[in-house]
């Protein structure tokens, strides 16, 4: 590559769980020789991304290619935390020939995008393109949708309501800000509700975007990267939500994370997890787990109600075995409720 060539950068965005690490761990499996670089952010501190993309142990992108920015919002600490991560990435001996990007599920991308029209940025790093990823079985479950008969109902009492769903407005900003769009999990749909789906995305979005159906996040390397978009150029037509503000905050969302003992039945507890998430409207959960007598860490995955889990590699010597949930959801979740009955 020209020395002087600005970088491609890859903006991965997408709601809680959707699938965007899936399709990046695709990716650098599938580089085509590309030297890549991540930075990985996410909202909860218990670096599990971070370790399920180090994990693939790929050439095509070793360990100190990969940035983890934890805690919180990537679009908040663009200065802080961000640039000087990239900087780092581009100080590398052999400097990589596309940075990926994954921003937390709750990011908006605009103020990312934003960073980088900074002249000391824009002169060495253009955003390829900013992909989202949507997954189709929540929209089509009307997750991010405002329920017209509440909507209806506050309407009468209130003739001033405000109808904002934090969830919807996330998930919007994340499809404004596309170049492509990511309409994962299909194989949870079928093929009129995937339909209808990509329909309800593209009536989203005012410019034409493609809106591609996928499984797994098998997306191939060489429709993600090199799109050629130059999103910093074209802020204007990404129109976002929170375009009138200086700044916004998460407080629409909660986190925290639950100390858990050693399991002895997988399957149990995640059918557990699964009727907590349930009872408590939780979003995501998601950490590492030990099982007694096992010599290998369990990872678990839950969006909403729908969990996975398998084991995803053996606790390395001398590392602490320790078992860690993130639990994310929307203002008000009932921290102690739910510790209670993760602990009954
Ligand atoms: N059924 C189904 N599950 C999927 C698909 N793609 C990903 N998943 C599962 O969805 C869960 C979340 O996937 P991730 O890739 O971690 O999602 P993410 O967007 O990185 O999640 P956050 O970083 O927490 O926002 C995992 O259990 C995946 O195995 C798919 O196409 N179909």
């Amino acid at each position: 590559m020209n020395a002087l060539a600005k970088v491609p950068v890859t903006i991965v965005t997408g709601f809680l769980g959707a699938g965007k690490t899936t399709l990046i761990r695709h990716v650098l499996e599938n580089a085509g020789g590309r030297r890549l670089a991540l930075v990985v952010n996410e909202f909860g501190d218990v670096g599990v991304d971070g370790e399920i993309l180090r994990s693939c142990g790929i050439e095509s992108c070793p360990e100190e290619n990969i940035v983890e920015l934890a805690n919180g919002c990537l679009c908040c600490t663009v200065a802080d935390d961000f640039v000087p991560a990239i900087e780092a990435l581009l100080s590398h001996e052999k400097r990589p020939d596309h940075i990926i990007v994954e921003t937390s599920g709750l990011a908006l991308p605009k103020p990312l995008v934003k960073a980088f029209d900074w002249p000391p940025i824009r002169s060495r790093l253009t955003v390829d393109g900013v992909i989202a990823v949507v997954d189709g079985a929540a929209v089509a479950a009307g997750r991010f949708a405002d329920d017209p008969d509440e909507v209806l109902a506050q309407r009468e009492e209130d003739a001033a309501v405000d109808h904002d769903n934090p969830l919807e407005e996330v998930y919007e900003d994340q499809l404004l800000c596309a170049d492509l769009v990511i309409l994962n999990k299909a194989d949870l749909l079928d093929e009129g509700e995937l339909a209808r789906v990509a329909e309800d995305i593209r009536k989203t979005i005012p410019r034409s975007v493609k809106v591609a159906p996928t499984r797994e996040g098998k997306v191939d390397a060489d429709v993600l990267l090199g799109i050629g978009a130059a999103a910093e150029d074209d802020l204007a037509h990404r129109p976002s939500h929170h375009d009138a503000e200086e700044e916004h905050d998460h407080d629409d969302f909660d986190s925290f994370v639950v100390e858990m003992p050693a399991v002895s039945d997988p399957a149990a507890l995640v059918s557990k997890l699964a009727k907590v998430a349930e009872d408590h409207d939780v979003l995501r959960m998601k950490g590492f787990l030990e099982v007694s007598g096992k010599p290998m860490r369990l990872l678990v995955q839950g969006v909403g109600a729908r969990f996975r889990h398998h084991f995803d590699r053996p606790w390395a010597a001398g590392e602490p075995r320790r078992s860690r949930l993130v639990v994310i959801g929307e203002k008000g979740l009932d921290r102690a409720a739910i510790e209670a009955a993760l602990a009954a």
